[in-house]
């Protein structure tokens, strides 16, 4: 998939299985998203399955990986600092984190604010950080819950609090299996995210501040 020179950048960011980046790739595809290209892939660890993803739709890719940063000697603020450096040197309209499994500091996420948008298994005020999905399945097991989520939500420096772009509630069944609700959970991300980066890329999305 050849990217069009007039239409806009997106990157993606990933760490794993890229389930959702190929929502984003077949939303470019089919035209649910018009006037966008992935420009870039970029994993934040090697040979992880969203990057075949991205080889098979033809999408450069990159990995950027805090093993060899740390390996190296180097700290996480060398690590934000030259993955900033190479995402403004791509120029992108738009940076969505589909799975991107690490903070990113303050001073990367200031370079980029109102255009990083982060997709996270849990509703808005709910469940901060990693492991969103288990915490809600053991929450539910302990007859706490009934319900959790999704939402695309602006990134801003403190974890999980950016402002939401969208989010959508999804029920927990009381015979469900942690793999079932993931599954549930995933469906309705495949749906969202699409939506959301489409809202933002038109300018019909609640605004940054
Ligand atoms: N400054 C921000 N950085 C990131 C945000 C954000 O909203 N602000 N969103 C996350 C994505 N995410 C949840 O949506 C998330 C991912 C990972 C972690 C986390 O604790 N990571 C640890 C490593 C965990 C592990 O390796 O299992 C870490 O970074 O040290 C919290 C939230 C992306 N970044
Ligand atoms: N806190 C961030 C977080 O938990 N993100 C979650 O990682 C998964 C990535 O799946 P994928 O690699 O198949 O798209 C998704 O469920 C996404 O919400």
């Amino acid at each position: 998939m050849s990217a069009n020179s007039t239409n806009k950048k997106i990157i993606v960011l990933i760490s794993g299985n890229g389930s959702n980046l190929q929502a984003l790739i077949d939303s470019c595809k089919n035209n649910q998203i018009t006037g966008a290209d992935i420009v870039q892939v970029i994993s934040s660890k090697p040979n992880v399955y969203g990057l075949e993803r991205a080889q098979k739709a033809q999408i450069p890719t990159h990995v950027h990986s805090l093993k060899e940063y740390k390996a190296a000697g180097k700290t996480r603020k060398d690590f934000d600092h030259d993955l900033a450096d190479h995402i403004q040197k791509l120029k992108p309209d738009l940076i969505v984190l589909a799975g991107w499994m690490l903070i990113l500091g303050p001073d990367f996420v200031s370079k980029f604010e109102g255009k990083l948008i982060n997709l996270h298994p849990s509703l808005p005020g709910d469940i901060i950080g990693a492991h969103a999905i288990d915490r809600a399945y053991e929450e539910a097991k302990a007859g706490k819950r009934t319900e959790t989520g999704i939402m695309v939500h602006y990134v801003i420096a403190e974890v999980d609090e950016g402002k939401p772009i969208a989010s959508r509630k999804v029920p927990i069944l009381e015979n469900d299996s942690l793999e079932a609700l993931e599954e549930r959970i995933h469906r309705a991300e495949h749906e969202l995210l699409p939506e959301a980066t489409r809202m933002v890329l038109e300018g019909t999305a609640p605004s940054f501040k």
